[in-house]
């Protein structure tokens, strides 16, 4: 059985990870970690989410703290701590001060649970998973961050809808940026087991419109509806119930590279992982035409933007 923390547990995503969590059968204890002051919306969280446990039968030992050293034990921790942004914004806006926080709360968690897996939301979510693997002094297996994972979800549904299948026929990625320079790889998709492009229909396919639909969801539903909550909230599920079962599922998260994809690396982005109780392992790949050049691509901006985060970090502390 396994403890699982939630970091920006007061927050939208938080609290709905902090449901959706609820309902794996592995968890049997899960801490929901606020900032000092939030006491009191932790303590309605943990009724209100105590309610909900009796009404479905799940038996899971729920607390709440405002000290992020209370994760000592942990299994996975969550981080979903730091500002989401607003309509107009990109995520990449967020580095520096989602950065601060981020840096702040990796070394408290390297030195209070040196054993978990790390597991990070905070956007812009590339660069916020290396900053993680910097300030918590983990292995790279110990750290990854929700990348490109919900992408592909979303994608994914788009093209079942498309074809009127069933999701569950569908298997697709999207890889790199969790933002503007995301890679859909065409190449890696398939419906029914067969590669997409052998089905007459795929020439018909609006590519190019499914891929700015899925770049654009996230700002979309921010203006629509405040934040991004259902969506994250079942892939952060889906990537913790794969860790803790043990699944070996391979997922779409960002993780840090080496040189498993045409000899590229030292970048934490969006690849597929193979993801266990010890952690993530990004699978080495081969991509097929421009998915290499769009993936440079995205692997050079996340570099600058990581770089540039990590030096004012060093100027500010
Ligand atoms: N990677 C993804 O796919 C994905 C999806 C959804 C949201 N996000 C990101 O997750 C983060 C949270 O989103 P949200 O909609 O829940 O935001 P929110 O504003 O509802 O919640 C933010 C949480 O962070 C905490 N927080 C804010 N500043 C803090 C600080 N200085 N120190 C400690 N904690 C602090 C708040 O108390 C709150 O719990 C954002 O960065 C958002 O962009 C990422
Ligand atoms: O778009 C956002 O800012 C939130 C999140 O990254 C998402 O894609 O839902």
């Amino acid at each position: 059985m396994a403890k699982v923390t939630i970091l920006g547990a007061t927050g939208n995503v938080g609290v709905f990870a902090a449901h959706t969590i609820s309902e794996i059968p592995y968890v049997s204890d899960m801490l929901l970690v606020g900032r000092p002051g939030r006491e009191d919306f932790l303590a309605g969280c943990c009724r209100d989410l105590s309610d909900s446990f009796a009404a479905r039968g799940t038996d899971v030992r729920l607390s709440y703290s405002t000290a992020i050293s209370d994760a000592e034990g942990s299994d996975v921790i969550i981080s979903a701590a730091g500002m989401p942004r607003r309509p107009g914004q990109d995520r990449n806006d967020l580095a520096f001060e989602n950065a601060k926080i981020t840096a702040d709360t990796a070394e408290i968690i390297g030195r209070c649970a040196p054993d978990a897996l790390l597991f990070l939301v905070t956007n812009p979510v590339d660069a916020m998973t290396a900053v993680a693997l910097k300030y918590s002094g983990f292995k790279p297996r110990q750290v990854f961050g929700l990348g490109t994972h919900l992408d592909s979800m979303r994608l994914k549904s788009l093209i079942a809808r498309y074809f009127r299948v069933h999701v569950s026929e569908v298997h697709t990625r999207i890889i790199g940026e969790h933002g503007e320079s995301m890679v859909p790889l065409w190449s890696a998709t398939t419906i029914g087991g067969i590669r997409i492009s052998n089905l007459p229909t795929f020439s018909g396919l609006p590519a190019q419109e499914m891929i700015d639909t899925v770049r654009t969801s996230g700002e979309a539903i921010i203006r629509g509806k405040g934040a991004t909550v259902y969506g994250p909230g079942e892939a952060i599920a889906t990537l913790v119930r794969t860790i803790l079962g043990d699944e070996n599922r391979i997922l779409t998260v960002s993780s840090h590279i080496t040189s498993e994809i045409h000899g590229i690396g030292d970048v934490c982005i969006g690849v597929p992982a193979r993801i266990n109780r010890n952690g993530v392992f990004p699978v080495p790949i081969s991509l097929e035409g421009d998915e290499v050049a769009g993936f440079r691509e995205s692997v050079a901006k996340i570099k600058k933007v990581t770089a540039e985060v990590m030096e004012r970090l060093e100027e500010a502390r």
